[in-house]
């Protein structure tokens, strides 16, 4: 008896050795031999120390501590960091290389798909996208699906979702009127998430929107939320998960959901998706995206399926946050502000008028400035400030830096934003930046900046850079040229006075405004 206890206890004891060995190995050694591999080459950028378990995870959490959203270390190391083509970071414990210059970043886009392509790495939000295109590798399949889907988001067609948007947009004002005090990123997510449910699944789905579903908290109670809540609350659950150094440590724990918030997260994940299923079996409205692409008889029933939780994660988070950022800035910039009322009224766009008539294509095609006003703030706070994960495909050379096949990589997204080689005063929101006739404009070109096209990177880029990009500008113009002729509206004094702050995806700053009239 005593024998088979000492043998279990060798077992127990082996096994756990194996465990930490193995922990240290991932934590410790495999992030330092990948930095002294690549940090060798003077093009490389590289951090003097990295922290095991949570590698460059700690910059988010020291900005937030600070006060500032949790990318602004980026920004602020642009300069610096922009004089090389690459940068090697360990995201928690996987280590991987940044595409930095635009040099790097058109190398590695002559060489996807075949050479680099797409990974699936389900972290964080993300998880919400499994079984989407965007989760898998580029072949026929998913690019048909891709290319199907934007067909008929396309902008040719997408007037016809314009009166929708004013609905939407409409019921949202009267909404945060009654409230006064909001946070105004949290209403917006219920403005976008709301446009897209429509879209995606038919007009005929208002009722479905208020009803309410069970959704566990982490002390295990239940409450009763309608699906938008879900899907902003779990959005949030998704992010905390995302930079919880559990995640990294023990990856099966992350990917198969064993227990606390991962597996919480996923029962809550289950009913979204069961709700949208029963919304899909109910709705008879043949223009919905969801009846529309069954129609074409190429896809299965399941791939449509994750294709549009992928839109309304991909559509929805990234226009609410952009929406919260425009009115922010525009709170800011006084100059902006004039210039964009001045743009608005000159098309009759004013408080009082009949703003549901007059917001239509061909008014919105000619708002130049307003387009400058979303490009800028997509520029200050891109919704998402580093691209999704990419490998190597195949032993390559990316700027003279041989890279191995397996490597895992990310595209910078705002750095290049704030680096003074291409912006002049990268801080300031300057909207005529993308003015030709502008000063600054000219100004640029003489300094030889903005000229780049990889020098904005808030859409992404090559063959998976964002599809909806369109779409996206198209659902901005009409949000605003709605509301900010209607909406008088003040920013907290302390948000205003920060210059550190951003709205991008997983921003722990509350957008409190108060809305006026
Ligand atoms: C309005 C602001 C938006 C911004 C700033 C934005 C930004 C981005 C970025 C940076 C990527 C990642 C590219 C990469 O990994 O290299 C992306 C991918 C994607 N976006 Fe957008 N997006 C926006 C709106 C939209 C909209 C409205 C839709 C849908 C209607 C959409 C659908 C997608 C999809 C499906 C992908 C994945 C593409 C793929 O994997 O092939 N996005 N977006």
């Amino acid at each position: 008896m005593l024998e088979l206890v000492w043998f279990i206890c060798k077992i127990a004891i082996w096994i756990l050795c194996f465990i930490i060995a193995a922990v240290f190995y991932l934590a410790v050694v495999k992030p330092y031999l990948f930095r002294r591999k690549y940090g060798k080459y003077s093009n490389v950028y590289m951090d003097k120390g990295f922290i095991p378990l949570l590698g460059d995870l700690i910059y988010h959490v020291y900005d937030e501590k600070a006060n500032k959203v949790h990318y602004d270390h980026l920004r602020k190391i642009a300069n610096e960091v922009h004089k090389y083509d690459l940068k090697v970071e360990v995201e928690g414990m996987t280590p991987m290389l940044v595409f930095i210059s635009n040099k790097a970043v058109k190398e590695v886009i002559s060489l996807m798909p075949d050479k680099v392509d797409k990974i699936s790495w389900p972290k964080g939000l993300m998880k919400m996208a499994v079984g989407s295109f965007s989760m898998n590798p580029t072949t026929h399949n998913t690019k048909s699906r891709r290319k199907e889907i934007f067909n008929i988001l396309g902008l040719n067609s997408a007037s016809r979702y314009i009166p929708l948007m004013v609905d939407r947009t409409k019921e949202f004002l009267e909404k945060i009127r009654k409230e006064k005090k909001v946070d105004f990123l949290h209403e917006a997510n219920f403005l976008t998430f709301k446009i897209f449910i429509f879209i995606l699944f038919g007009n005929d789905m208002h009722h479905l929107t208020e009803k309410k579903y069970p959704f566990e908290r982490p002390d295990g109670t239940i409450d009763h939320i309608t699906l938008c809540e879900i899907f902003i609350q779990l959005g949030k659950d998704y992010m905390v998960e995302f930079i919880h150094p559990i995640t990294s440590l023990i990856p099966p724990l992350n990917d198969y959901n064993f227990i606390g918030p991962w597996r919480r997260n996923n029962k809550n994940f289950t009913v979204f998706k069961d709700a949208l299923r029963e919304m899909i079996s109910e709705s008879k409205d043949q223009n919905s995206l969801w009846n529309m692409m069954s129609q074409l008889n190429q896809f299965t029933d399941d791939e449509i399926f994750h294709d549009l939780v992928l839109l309304m994660i991909g559509g929805s988070e990234t226009s609410s946050h952009c929406l919260c950022s425009i009115f922010y800035y525009l709170a800011k910039f006084p100059e902006a502000r004039k210039k964009l009322r001045e743009e608005l009224d000159k098309f009759g766009l004013k408080k009082g008028s009949n703003l549901e008539a007059s917001i239509k294509m061909e008014v919105i095609e000619k708002l130049d400035y307003l387009s400058w006003v979303i490009k800028e703030a997509l520029r200050m706070d891109p919704p998402i400030p580093t691209s999704f994960f990419y490998e190597a495909k195949e032993d390559i050379k990316i700027a003279d830096v041989p890279i191995d096949k397996g490597t895992l990589f990310k595209f910078e997204v705002v750095g290049p934003h704030y680096n003074e080689d291409y912006w002049i005063e990268p801080a300031k929101f300057i909207p005529d930046r993308f003015d030709p006739e502008s000063e600054i404009y000219q100004d640029s070109m003489k300094q030889d900046k903005g000229k780049g096209v990889f020098s904005r990177r808030y859409f992404g880029q090559g063959i998976r850079g964002c599809p909806g990009q369109s779409f996206g500008t198209l659902e901005l113009k009409i949000m605003v040229s709605y509301l900010f002729p209607e909406m008088d509206y003040t920013v907290e004094q302390e948000l205003l006075d920060n210059d550190d702050i951003g709205f991008g995806i997983g921003t722990h700053f509350k957008a409190n405004f108060e809305i006026k009239s």
